[in-house]
């Protein structure tokens, strides 16, 4: 395929352009006749936009009947019982961009020869629905079809909650004898995160696709179904939810724009959205793209752009429509969130805790704007539940700053090369068999907590940490170099017992295999052997001039190589100078870095105030660990545990012998709490999205760190929600309980000045009636 249409002949754009017709039209069939998606929606729209372009180049090229031309569905399906619209069911024109945005409402109000007023609402990812109402009556529910003819679903309809069987005639607006009223039929997000928990309870398949499970929920035939199956089916389509954005055939409205329309609708008892808004200019419009554009997870249902319509209904008629699409309105999509890619492989890790979990392992995409080539899938049953193969194209979703997530096959491409995924009986890192922790669990662990590289590993980056010792320089690398075996000798870390004994000397020989980013394999050098580097050293020429002692360096043994010798890098020096700046961190942070199951760092900070040492929570008896407020039987019973284990006693051993403090200086002893004086003191901050500058444990660690208490769901109770994208629920709720919402920035202002350091709350923006109580992240 060119780049561009414009160096194309004829020839060339009709041949392309038959290709295209016939993809589309394939997708088009499997998506409304058999409710699936063997494309993503990006790459669907990006077929139709080359034919719309081809087609402007070669207008010969195109037909009555050609997609650009025509709305998607079939007229007749073998399903249902046909039913023709009253008045045409249209689509809408897409644009991907404000500036293509511009320039459509620039000729509309070109066209109009007025101002015009731009209705903005919400582009529900559903499916279409026409109601037909006959003096108030609901005579007849159907889908779009081909746009004069749908499927006639009214039996379906009738179990789905609100849409009204009888308008309630309001006021003086008599209800008129023939109305059409148009909407979106599609699971509210909690719903469908319901739907999907109770299929996985139920060892059932999961749904990939909200909209694609909607209208295949919606699409079903009760006849041929046993009672167990109907009373399943009629579930589902009580979990479905309507909303109006539309009418059809409906003679003089008694009103003179769409929004009174929506108002009138609504005081007759018809679903319409509590999220649309009327702007006097495109330029308002624009903003209204760009909030929800941001906000786009806060809303109940999952939407996939704004639809921008025309105000007024005098200039809808005057404007009218194209046999697609009407010219008074446009779509505008966002980026899409989900992208189908390759399922090259499931790999299992371990983690520290010993914990192995499959994750996919898949040809890098693009998706909401970062790169994605793994995600986890949590465990064997949920890769059961998921349905996906090895081999298989898959769904992959990555909302906002949500971690990416499969969210299951695409079943009808698959060629049969497929293979099931395995999930392995013995640790890969150390052989050990692999077991639940206990009776019942799903997760498969590896034993082997003390010596298993892969735990280890884990462990010492933990060590290091924002939530635990903050020490920079140990990360995800540092840890992974420090606990592989530097040959022929073990690793400098064969647990983290030695972590505060480290020299430069012992981590100075240490190699680490170079991979390269894009597909993670090992990179070889000249000779084909995997490629190494010295993360801990810098090779140096002698003729560099003078030898320029180092700190450390004179205890180093450099190595002379002809004329080079090597000395330790700065990341060397910088990584045992913070370890031994570690050593006396505030308590509660060694706590946490002793990674004992459960002590986060709410419990750690619990157990250091009450208790000011080590050797008092080591010596204190369960139940009096259980009673320090913020601790309670879980944890204690894991604090007894774990002293109860020799390797773990070794580690504060060594640890302390090493110069680790264990004891908050000052403290008067078990009992005496010293709180007070942090900036949050006696403040809950509930912190959800992605804060800039923190990381979500970061976040959390900070909110603690100032004396402040870290909730995970709003209440009543809560101080500050701090916000940022990718909010979820937990924000719609913040806003109906008129709590004060801050951000990234704000929050940082809280941590370092406290409350009285913002200013009086700004008025909320939207208030929303409609939240979901349950928060659903
Ligand atoms: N993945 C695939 O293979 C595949 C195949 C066919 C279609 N599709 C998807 O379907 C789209 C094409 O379908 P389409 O023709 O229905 O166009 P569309 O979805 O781009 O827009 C038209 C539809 O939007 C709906 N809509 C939602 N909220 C609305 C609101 N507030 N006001 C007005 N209408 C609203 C209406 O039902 C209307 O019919 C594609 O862009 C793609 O996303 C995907
Ligand atoms: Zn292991």
């Amino acid at each position: 395929m060119a780049d561009t249409a414009d160096d194309l002949t004829l020839d060339q754009a009709a041949a392309e352009g038959a290709g295209l017709t016939a993809r589309i039209q394939e997708l088009r069939d499997a998506y409304y006749d058999k409710d699936a998606s063997l494309a993503s929606d990006e790459e669907y729209d990006g077929l139709l936009k080359r034919l719309g372009e081809l087609e402007r180049l070669f207008p010969e090229l195109q037909s009555q009947d050609s997609p650009t031309q025509t709305v998607g569905g079939r007229a007749e399906t073998t399903l249902f019982s046909p039913v023709e619209h009253a008045e045409r069911m249209l689509s809408l024109d897409n644009v991907f961009s404000l500036d293509e945005f511009a320039e459509w409402a620039t000729k509309v109000e070109r066209d109009s020869g007025r101002a015009v007023h731009y209705l903005c609402e919400l582009k529900i990812d559903g499916l279409a629905m026409n109601l037909r109402y006959i003096d108030g009556e609901l005579v007849s529910a159907a889908t779009r079809g081909d746009g004069v003819v749908g499927e006639d679903v009214t039996e379906n309809v009738a179990f789905i909650p609100g849409i009204p069987t009888r308008l309630v005639p309001s006021g003086k607006t008599p209800v008129p004898a023939l109305m059409e009223v148009r909407g979106e039929i599609f699971f509210p997000v909690a719903a469908f995160d319901e739907l999907n928990a109770a299929q996985m309870a139920a060892g059932d398949r999961i749904f990939a696709n909200a909209r694609n499970a909607a209208s295949g929920s919606l699409r079903q035939k009760s006849e041929g179904k046993n009672p167990d199956q109907l009373a399943l089916m009629r579930a589902r389509l009580g979990r479905l939810r309507m909303l109006v954005h539309g009418i059809g055939a409906w003679a003089n409205p008694p009103v003179a724009s769409q929004s009174a329309v929506y108002d009138l609708l609504q005081s007759w008892g018809l679903p319409t959205s509590t999220h649309y808004q009327v702007k006097p200019d495109a330029q308002g419009a624009a903003d209204f793209i760009q909030h929800f554009g941001e906000h786009r997870y806060s809303v109940e249902h999952e939407i996939d752009g704004v639809v921008v319509k025309v105000d007024e209904l005098a200039l809808h008629e005057e404007l009218g429509a194209t046999s697609r699409a009407p010219r008074w309105a446009i779509a505008y999509k966002y980026p899409p969130e989900q992208v189908q890619t390759k399922l090259l492989d499931i790999v299992v890790s371990v983690g520290r805790t010993g914990r192995a979990t499959p994750f996919a392992v898949m040809q890098k995409v693009r998706v909401a704007g970062s790169e994605v080539r793994q995600a986890t899938l949590h465990n064997q049953d949920v890769v059961k539940a998921k349905g996906v193969l090895i081999g298989d194209t898959v769904i992959l979703r990555k909302a906002g700053d949500v971690i990416p997530e499969v969210l299951g096959p695409v079943v009808e491409l698959r060629d049969g090369t497929e293979r099931e995924f395995v999930m392995p009986e013995f640790c890969p890192e150390c052989g050990t068999r692999l077991a639940p922790a206990k009776e019942n669990d799903i997760d498969l662990r590896c034993p082997n907590a003390r010596s298993c590289p892969a735990q280890v590993r884990g462990r010492v980056e933990h060590v290091g940490s924002r939530g635990a010792l903050d020490i920079e320089v140990l990360g995800e690398v540092a840890a992974a170099a420090l606990t592989q075996p530097v040959e022929p000798a073990e690793p400098p870390l064969v647990t983290e017992a030695g972590m505060f004994d480290l020299t430069v000397e012992q981590i100075f020989p240490i190699t680490t295999v170079v991979r390269d980013s894009e597909t993670g394999m090992e990179k070889l050098d000249d000779s084909g052997s995997p490629k190494r580097e010295s993360p801990f050293r810098r090779r140096r020429q002698k003729r560099d001039g003078p030898f320029v002692a180092l700190p450390h360096s004179a205890e180093v043994t450099t190595s002379f190589d002809g004329d080079e010798f090597f000395v330790p890098s700065s990341n060397a020096i910088k990584l045992i100078e913070n370890i031994g700046k570690a050593k006396t961190s505030p308590l509660w942070r060694i706590l946490v870095a002793l990674s004992i199951r459960h002590v986060g760092p709410v419990a750690a900070r619990a157990l250091a105030d009450y208790f000011g040492s080590l050797d008092a929570i080591r010596a204190a008896t369960r139940d009096e660990l259980a009673a320090v407020d913020g601790v309670g039987g879980i944890i204690a019973d894991a604090l007894i545990d774990w002293f109860a284990v020799d390797w773990h006693v070794e580690i504060i051993d060594r640890w302390a012998a090493a110069g680790v403090q264990f004891t908050t200086p000052g403290h008067p002893g078990p009992g005496a709490a010293t709180s007070g004086g942090g900036t949050l003191d006696g403040l809950t901050i509930v912190a959800t999205g992605s804060l800039e500058g923190f990381t979500r444990e970061g976040a959390l660690e900070a909110i603690i760190a100032a004396g402040g208490k870290a909730a995970s769901s709003v209440s009543k109770k809560t101080d500050f929600v701090a916000a940022g994208p990718g909010a979820g629920s937990k924000l719609p709720k913040a806003e109906a309980l008129g709590l004060r919402i801050i951000n990234a920035e704000q929050f940082a202002l809280l941590l370092a000045e406290g409350p009285s350091a913002l200013a009086e709350p700004e008025p909320i923006a939207e208030p929303d009636p409609d939240v979901s109580e349950e928060p659903s992240d």
